[in-house]
């Protein structure tokens, strides 16, 4: 189910009158309809909406807009487009960063004053709202001098400021950031895409649409520029009173030079090379570039005079010799004079020179200095989108800016203007199809009660011109497909034949000139159709191609060499027309713009002479007219396919927040009969209007319709709703809000408990594998301590038993055996021994019996001494003193003789129950504490 806006009453019967206006009553009623509006004229610019104009009449709508210049107010809304009105003066304040910024912040950019900022930003968020993101185009038209090319300045301003990607930013020095780049390559498009008119001081003579590339994060990461139909014609002859292109102004002024050059009759060039030095044009390819460009100012002041003998090529005019074309464009000028005179024509293999008549001398010239030109034109644009143009990896989604020349109709209209018409009859179409015809065609199709609005329908005029198979276009290209001169009485005369039936073309039979008028949606056009032919064929001579791919000017030769392998010499039907290539490039825009979402500019001039603050009701009443804009209004056209249910549903599901204010539940509301889905939509909709309660019965009526599938909705109900709508959701995120916080406190407190329970762990895990360690320590402690006390033992009884004999018979043998078998080393008095850790009584036996040295020193010895006493080591209660032990033993029972001091810091007492050794004399301490004397 689906959402549209349904035009008030009052404008459906605006509408009914535009339709019926032969039905007197209903004029005078409408009559005094706008008197009445109009009388109150201090109101009249408060209206920001044209949509809220009541009743809603190109007069009513005019007087709005007049008011609003009046007091300086330059955009308006009208449904959904926007009109802009051009100021023609620099206003303060209206564009600048404190004024981006604050539309960019606003929860509702809507409700604030009518900007061309609003538009900008509903772009930039429709790609971030939508669930699938879509692409967004801007459509700025208008006439010339309307404003566009302002407009997309101001949008690419918008772009580049709120969509400013700081990451893209390397490195300041060598890598210019890329909005700035995006900038910079207004000015070098400007300089050599615009000219001075009569219409406009700084006419876009190109049109151009612009894709700002956005990254997922909203980001602008590059951008890329699609330009259409140079009007390169203007480089050889421009219109009387107007100029050729900026750019030889400027370089012309930047040089001094004070020649006087027939192309061209001061201005920015400091920008223009600023901005070629941003985007990496260096040094060289300027310098390259702009020789090129006194190339062709030079070029233009070659004059041909007619030779005498017809066999033989024209004569240079006398002020052509020494002329510097060839030397800046880097040729030989020899080659170069040949080639402009002389034609070259092929036979079979063979090749026949001709010489060409004075005028078309001229013809060639001027046709090597557009090509020339337009070479360069297409280079500028192929480095620049090399150089702002992100990878196609980083970008996901763009805004197009779309500005192309206005509807143009001159005193003499050629090629160019009928190109340049038919485009703007395509965007017209575009919008004719995507709002004015689809919106209502829709209504009726829903069933709803509308009277249809008149539209203007431009469809048959692009018939006229494009369709198939017999158009203007059509025949246009098949006489310049074919192999002969051009005649403008035989295309006039097969047009003549061919389109007669056909209401959007016609001619004045009273004019000699051979012409046809075209009944545009903007107005007739009077088309002169001498030379059309000849510049659809756009032909370039080939002997000049040739010559220019030999140029040591290595730009020269690089764009001609291109051009080569773009258009391969195709003949007959194949062969690439201007119309042709236009038509193509336009249709590509087109698929473009419907795969998009597109926003409507349109630029209204308020006076021909660009004068600031003058408003001309006439000059501007014709433009609302041509494009439609009272039609817009009518229909209101904001119709946005947005899903009933999707956006509203949640009023009635959220029948609490409604319920306050004393409303029943929707359930309760909802019949019980309603199974199918189109009632259950109906019932919907009945009780979303009871949830008003504000809203008698009879007001529900007027405000919403429903249609088959879709309901319909005054902009009132669509107020109510989206406030109620508004109020839901804060409620909805306040809820989720708290919900999110009591999630974080919960996880946080379960994160904290589980890094307690991990650490207790851990904690655990290392005592005990550290009390495990020490276990098995102390387990091998006591092993080796009791296989040591063994050993010991083992040797003091083996000692014991043998001693005795040992000594008398062979105490020496004894000895060494004792020395091997428990690591003493005895000496005799000569030889000191030490002794580690040994009974000192056994140590003391297995010494010679002729006096014996302990010469075990310090802590050693005095642990030799304690084991052999059998004495614990506890630090600080007592010391033992071994002075001197010079005795003979005669058994390691017999009493010491030497004397061993036992200091006790302690009370002996302690140790009283000691034994020093089993089976041993030595009952206690006190009897090692007597100091005993040898
Ligand atoms: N919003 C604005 N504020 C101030 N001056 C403006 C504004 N819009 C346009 N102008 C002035 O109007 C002149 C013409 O505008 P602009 O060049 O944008 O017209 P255009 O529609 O692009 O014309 P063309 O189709 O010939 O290129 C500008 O040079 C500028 O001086």
């Amino acid at each position: 189910m689906f959402l549209c806006l349904l035009a008030s009453r009052s404008q459906m019967k605006g509408s009914i009158d535009t339709g019926c206006s032969a039905h007197p009553s209903l004029n005078d009623s409408l009559q005094g309809e706008i008197q009445a509006f109009l009388t109150d004229e201090d109101q009249l610019h408060t209206y920001d909406d044209l949509t809220k104009v009541n009743p809603v009449t190109p007069t009513t709508v005019l007087k709005c807009l007049q008011a609003r210049y009046s007091v300086k107010v330059f955009y308006t809304h009208a449904g959904c487009t926007l009109v802009a009105l051009n100021p023609f003066q620099p206003i303060p304040d209206l564009y600048s960063l404190d004024v981006m910024k604050e539309y960019h912040c606003a929860p509702q950019p809507q409700e604030f004053k009518p900007h061309i900022f609003i538009m900008a930003e509903e772009a930039y968020r429709n790609v971030r709202g939508q669930l699938e993101p879509v692409n967004q185009s801007l459509v700025v038209s208008g006439e010339s001098g309307a404003g566009k090319t302002w407009t997309s300045r101001c949008l690419m301003n918008y772009y580049a400021t709120v969509a400013a990607s700081s990451s893209v930013l390397k490195s300041q020095d060598t890598v210019e950031r890329i909005e700035r780049r995006v900038l910079d390559s207004n000015p070098i498009m400007e300089a050599f895409g615009n000219a001075c008119t009569l219409r406009n001081n700084n006419s876009s003579r190109f049109g151009k649409y612009i894709q700002l590339q956005l990254d997922r994060c909203q980001l602008l990461v590059g951008a890329s520029v699609q330009t259409y139909l140079l009007e390169k014609t203007r480089v050889a002859c421009q219109p009387a009173s107007e100029r050729n292109f900026h750019i030889f102004y400027q370089v012309l002024h930047q040089t001094q030079k004070s020649h006087v050059f027939r192309f061209v009759f001061k201005d920015s060039f400091v920008e223009t090379m600023d901005a070629m030095v941003h985007l990496g044009i260096d040094k060289e390819k300027q310098q390259q570039i702009f020789r090129i460009l006194a190339g062709i100012l030079h070029l233009g002041n070659v004059r041909f005079s007619p030779s005498t003998d017809e066999t033989q090529p024209c004569n240079l005019d006398e002020k052509s010799k020494g002329n510097r074309s060839a030397e800046l464009l880097h040729v030989s000028a020899e080659e170069l004079l040949t080639c402009l005179r002389v034609r070259t024509l092929k036979a079979g293999k063979q090749s026949v020179l001709k010489p060409c008549s004075q005028a078309e001398c001229s013809v060639r010239r001027d046709c090597l200095a557009k090509v020339i030109y337009a070479l360069i034109f297409d280079w500028l644009v192929t480095f620049i989108n090399n150089s702002i143009c992100a990878d196609r990896s980083t970008w996901c989604n763009f805004i197009g800016v779309l500005d192309v020349y206005g509807f143009e109709c001159f005193r003499i209209n050629n090629l160019e203007q009928l190109c340049i018409n038919y485009a703007n009859e395509k965007l017209q179409q575009h919008f004719v199809a995507h709002y004015l015809r689809a919106q209502q065609e829709e209504y009726v199709s829903e069933g709803l009660e509308w009277s249809f609005v008149k539209y203007q329908d431009n469809q048959s005029c692009l018939d006229l011109l494009e369709g198939s198979p017999i158009s203007v276009f059509s025949l246009l290209n098949e006489e310049s497909r074919l192999n002969r001169a051009s005649d403008a009485r035989t295309l006039k005369l097969r047009l003549e034949k061919e389109l007669c039936g056909n209401a959007n073309i016609s001619w004045d039979r009273f004019s000699t000139v051979p012409h046809f008028t075209v009944a545009h949606y903007a107005g007739r056009v009077s088309y002169q159709i001498e030379g059309m032919v000849e510049k659809n064929k756009d032909p370039v001579p080939p002997e000049l191609i040739s010559l220019f791919q030999e140029s040591e000017n290595l730009l020269l030769h690089q764009i001609f060499a291109d051009k080569e392998a773009q258009n391969p010499t195709t003949k007959g039907l194949g062969k690439v027309t201007v119309v042709s290539k236009f038509k193509n490039s336009l249709e590509s825009l087109m698929k473009i713009l419907h795969a998009t979402t597109p926003h409507y500019t349109r630029c209204i001039k308020p006076n021909p002479d660009c004068k600031p603050m003058t408003f001309k009701k006439e000059e501007v009443i014709m433009q609302l007219e041509a494009c439609g804009i009272v039609e817009t209004i009518h229909i209101s056209a904001a119709g946005f396919p947005i899903s009933f249910i999707q956006r509203y549903g949640l009023i009635a599901r959220h029948s609490n927040a409604v319920g306050s204010n004393g409303v029943l539940s929707p359930v309760t509301l909802l019949p019980p009969h309603c199974f199918c889905l189109s009632d259950m939509y109906h019932s919907l909709c009945l009780i979303l209007c009871h949830m008003f309660a504000c809203l008698s019965r009879e007001k529900h009526k007027s405000l919403l319709h429903c249609g088959k599938t879709k309901v319909f909705l005054t902009q009132a109900m669509l107020d109510l709703l989206e406030d109620q709508r508004k109020k839901i959701l804060s409620q909805c995120a306040f809820s989720i809000q708290c919900c999110w916080r009591r999630y974080l406190c919960r996880r946080r407190h379960a994160r904290r408990q589980s890094a307690t329970l991990i650490q207790a762990a851990v904690r655990s895990w290392l005592v005990r594998k550290q009390v495990q360690r020490w276990n098995r320590a102390a387990g091998v402690i006591q092993n080796t301590w009791r296989k040591w006390r063994d050993l010991m033992q083992s040797l003091a009884d083996a000692e014991l038993d043998d001693a005795e004999h040992l000594k008398e018979e062979d105490a020496p043998v004894m000895s060494s055996l004792v020395r091997e078998r428990g690591s003493v080393q005895l000496s005799t008095i000569q030889e000191p021994v030490t002794v580690r850790g040994w009974p000192m009584g056994l140590a003391l036996a297995s010494a010679p019996s002729i006096s014996v040295s302990l010469t075990a020193t310090g802590f050693q010895k005095m642990m030799s001494v304690m084991a052999s006493l059998n004495l614990p080591s506890r630090k600080g209660e007592y010391k033992v003193k071994t002075n001197q032990c010079t005795q003979e033993l005669a058994s390691i029972r017999a009493q010491p003789k030497g004397s061993v001091k036992l200091h006790y810091q302690r009370s002996p007492l302690l140790y009283a129950h000691r034994q020093p050794g089993l089976n041993n004399d030595v009952t206690g301490f006190n009897e090692i504490l007597l100091e005993k004397t040898l």
